[in-house]
């Protein structure tokens, strides 16, 4: 591999930042997988080569990842909202990276918790309180919104929801997936100020870059198409299959299928979302459906 090559502009490789460990990670690494992307890693681990496109990825810390894209060391970045619209909110990007697409994965929300025995009931409680986040531009743009008055923000990096205990902070605005790092530190939600996801971030792109995020975005979107949906296969009454393709709604038409010695049966093929069967489970059944297989899709690609 020519590694001296690496990153440089104008080489034609599409240079893409993503974390190189953490929550972000391995759901980023999994996307490119599904992708049809595998990596070599270089040897410091600092960057690794796709196999199958001319893109090469950073590995970095993501909080790094907004400034390398806006900097325009990497041409595109795959990094937290809640990352990317702090640096927003708090100047650091200019107007220069727009967001690509939302990816799906990474959820949480971003909120300010109080301790359980507070009473709270409305923004304006906030008032004069001291706020441990590592968000400060997102925590105070939504207290001005909200006109809460005389609050303000103490930044640290981590371990938000000890600083009340320590009388450094009255409240915390930080990451809630599930709720059991604010109930085990005896903190409870007031108020969700952002909800979060992986962001795809990056362009307006030229020339060859734009070609390969273009090529890269469509398989991305293949993956997502797929990501809900499973192709379901199941043997009926032929005079129910009108009502079974309303049960199941569809994108297309099902597919019906003769089913070999019976006229009465055939097999209907369809996809839809994993839910739906749930939901419709028995109404399936009473409509005669039998054998119903739900399979998973790889991709869909169109
Ligand atoms: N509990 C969680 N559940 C779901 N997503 C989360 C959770 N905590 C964080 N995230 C998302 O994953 C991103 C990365 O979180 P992580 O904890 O790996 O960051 P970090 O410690 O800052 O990593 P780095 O070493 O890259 O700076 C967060 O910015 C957020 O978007
Ligand atoms: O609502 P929960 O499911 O408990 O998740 C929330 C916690 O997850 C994140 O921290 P993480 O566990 O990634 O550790 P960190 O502080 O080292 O980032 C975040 O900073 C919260 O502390
Ligand atoms: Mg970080």
């Amino acid at each position: 591999m020519a590694e001296e090559a690496f990153g440089e502009a104008g080489t034609g490789r599409l240079r893409m930042a993503v974390q190189k460990k953490g929550r972000l990670a391995d759901e980023t690494f999994d996307l490119l997988k599904r992708c049809g992307l595998s990596l070599s890693q270089s040897k410091n681990r600092l960057y690794a080569r796709v196999q199958e496109m001319p893109i090469d990825i950073l590995l970095v810390r993501d909080d790094d990842i907004p400034a390398l894209v806006a900097g325009g060391a990497s041409d595109l970045g795959i990094v937290g909202g809640n990352v990317f619209e702090e640096e927003r909110a708090g100047g650091r990007l200019g107007s220069r990276v727009p967001l690509v697409k939302p990816l799906g994965f990474s959820k949480c929300r971003l909120c300010i918790a109080l301790p359980k025995e507070d009473t709270y009931s409305q923004p304006a409680d906030l008032g004069g309180m001291r706020i441990a986040t590592s968000y400060p531009a997102l925590t105070e743009d939504w207290l001005e919104r909200e006109g809460v008055k005389g609050a303000t923000t103490v930044v640290m990096n981590g371990a938000h929801e000890i600083a009340p205990r320590l009388g450094v902070a009255d409240a915390v605005c930080d990451i809630v997936s599930t709720g059991g790092t604010l109930d085990a530190n005896g903190l409870k939600v007031a108020e969700t100020i952002y909800r979060s996801e992986a962001l795809l971030i990056g362009g307006p792109l030229e020339g060859e870059a734009k070609k390969v995020a273009d090529a890269l975005q469509l398989r991305i979107e293949g993956v997502q198409r797929s990501r809900d949906a499973k192709y379901v296969m199941l043997n009926a009454p032929r005079s129910a299959v009108e009502a079974i393709s309303k049960v199941l709604p569809a994108a297309d038409k099902p597919t019906i299928l003769e089913l070999a010695g019976t006229a009465e049966k055939v097999a209907v093929h369809t996809v839809c979302r994993e839910a739906v069967v749930w939901e419709h489970l028995e109404e399936l059944k009473r409509l005669g459906a039998s054998a119903i297989l739900v399979l998973d899709i790889d991709k869909m690609l169109a």
